[in-house]
């Protein structure tokens, strides 16, 4: 199975599934001498770890993470890093019903056919539990990025929606309330509107939006390596994701040129920022920012029809401990994401230079 790698320069490649024995990762590449917080990575994964309030899945992990290699007193050392974190919760027996059918709109499926067999426990590898060894890899990636700013929030739950652009937020709020959501007000709406949607076995999908601060212009390799080329990949390799937007994004297809143009100021700097930071693929100096889409969860507690795998129509319930909402516990996933396509950028930046 290819596809577990990320990166060129700054390289991750993770493993593990839902309910083997651990997940964890390799990170290549990272450059030697960097200070590493280890607290700071594992806050990171503190804020993505699963039952960490009542809005999220309720499978308890501690996700401590262990770093196993190419650190020594406290600094990168340039040799690959390893880490561990061991999966300690798993309920499997949750999952015999899926042995043989298929969650509607799940990976069971296309598993199964395309591997020709899967680990069913937690959808295995497709869970988003593989995700932990992104944000440990992510957390490193934003030590090496130290001076830029990368801050992802809820936007949108289902059709609540936070209309403000980020510059008219103080992002500084977002971890104050389990949703992410940086308005306090519009966060307990959320809030009780995922409670409400949980209460009746369903789910519900939402918007994480992201902004980066302090990227120096110059990161992004035309043409086919466009950095917001490369973001979109990263955002959509997340799971549950349908869409990735930068800048203007589908809003600028209603706009007129003479609206949507981003005028220089004489320092080269733009008076506005439809373009999101990235012009041609490289970055302009300005903040980028983006806005990523999420699915409503796949395993509902409520009866519908699927197939088992003899092709027979049957009815099926979830079962497990599941998210309502993704969006929460995807802020830090889109963080992390960001953070590892900067690095890689940034040391292919290095690497053109004569
Ligand atoms: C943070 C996060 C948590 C998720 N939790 C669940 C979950 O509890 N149950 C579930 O069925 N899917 C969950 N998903 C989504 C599935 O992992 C995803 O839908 C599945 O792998 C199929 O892939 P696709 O939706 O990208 O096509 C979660 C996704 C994320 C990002
Ligand atoms: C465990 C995590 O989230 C899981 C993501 C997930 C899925 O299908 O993506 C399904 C559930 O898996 P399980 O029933 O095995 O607990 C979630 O709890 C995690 O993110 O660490």
């Amino acid at each position: 199975m290819a596809g577990n790698s990320f990166g060129n320069l700054f390289k991750v490649s993770t493993f593990g599934e839902s309910h083997g024995e651990a997940l964890g990762g390799v990170i290549d590449g990272c450059p030697a001498g960097i200070e590493i917080d280890l607290e700071a990575v594992q806050q990171e994964l503190n804020r993505r770890k699963p039952g960490q309030s009542s809005i999220v899945t309720q499978r308890k992990e501690p996700d401590q993470v262990r770093l196993v290699s190419g650190i020594f007193e406290g600094k990168t050392t340039g040799t690959p890093i390893g880490f561990i974190i061991e999966n300690t919760n798993q309920r499997s027996k949750d999952y015999s019903h899926i042995k043989d059918q298929y969650r509607p709109s799940h990976a069971d499926k296309v598993y199964d056919e395309k591997y020709g067999f899967r680990d069913y426990r937690g959808g295995g590898r497709s869970s988003a539990r593989e995700t932990a060894s992104r944000v440990v890899a992510g957390a490193i990636a934003k030590q090496f990025l130290a001076g830029i700013e990368i801050k992802a929030y809820v936007s949108s739950v289902g059709t609540l929606h936070l209309n403000k652009p980020y510059n008219e937020l103080d992002l500084q709020n977002t971890e104050n309330n389990p949703v992410r959501c940086p308005d306090a007000a519009m966060a307990e709406t959320m809030e009780d509107y995922i409670k409400k949607i949980r209460k009746e076995g369903d789910t519900v999908g939402g918007v994480v939006s992201c902004v980066i601060k302090g990227v120096p212009s110059g990161l992004g390799e035309p043409v086919f390596d466009k950095l917001h080329a490369e973001l979109g990949k990263a955002m959509l390799s997340i799971n549950a994701v349908k869409g990735f937007e930068y800048g203007s994004g589908f809003a600028g297809a209603e706009m007129k040129g003479s609206e949507h143009n981003d005028l220089f100021n004489a320092d080269g700097t733009t008076r506005s920022n439809f373009s999101g930071g990235i012009q041609g693929g490289i970055s302009n100096g300005e903040d980028i920012y983006f806005r990523v889409a999420f699915k409503p969860v796949a395993t509902i507690m409520q009866k519908q029809s699927t197939i088992n795998k003899d092709g027979e129509q049957v009815e099926m319930q979830g079962k497990g401990r599941h998210d309502p909402c993704v969006v929460p516990r995807a802020v830090p996933i889109v963080e992390a994401m960001a953070a590892l396509v900067l690095a890689d950028n940034m040391l292919t930046k290095r690497s053109n230079k004569i």
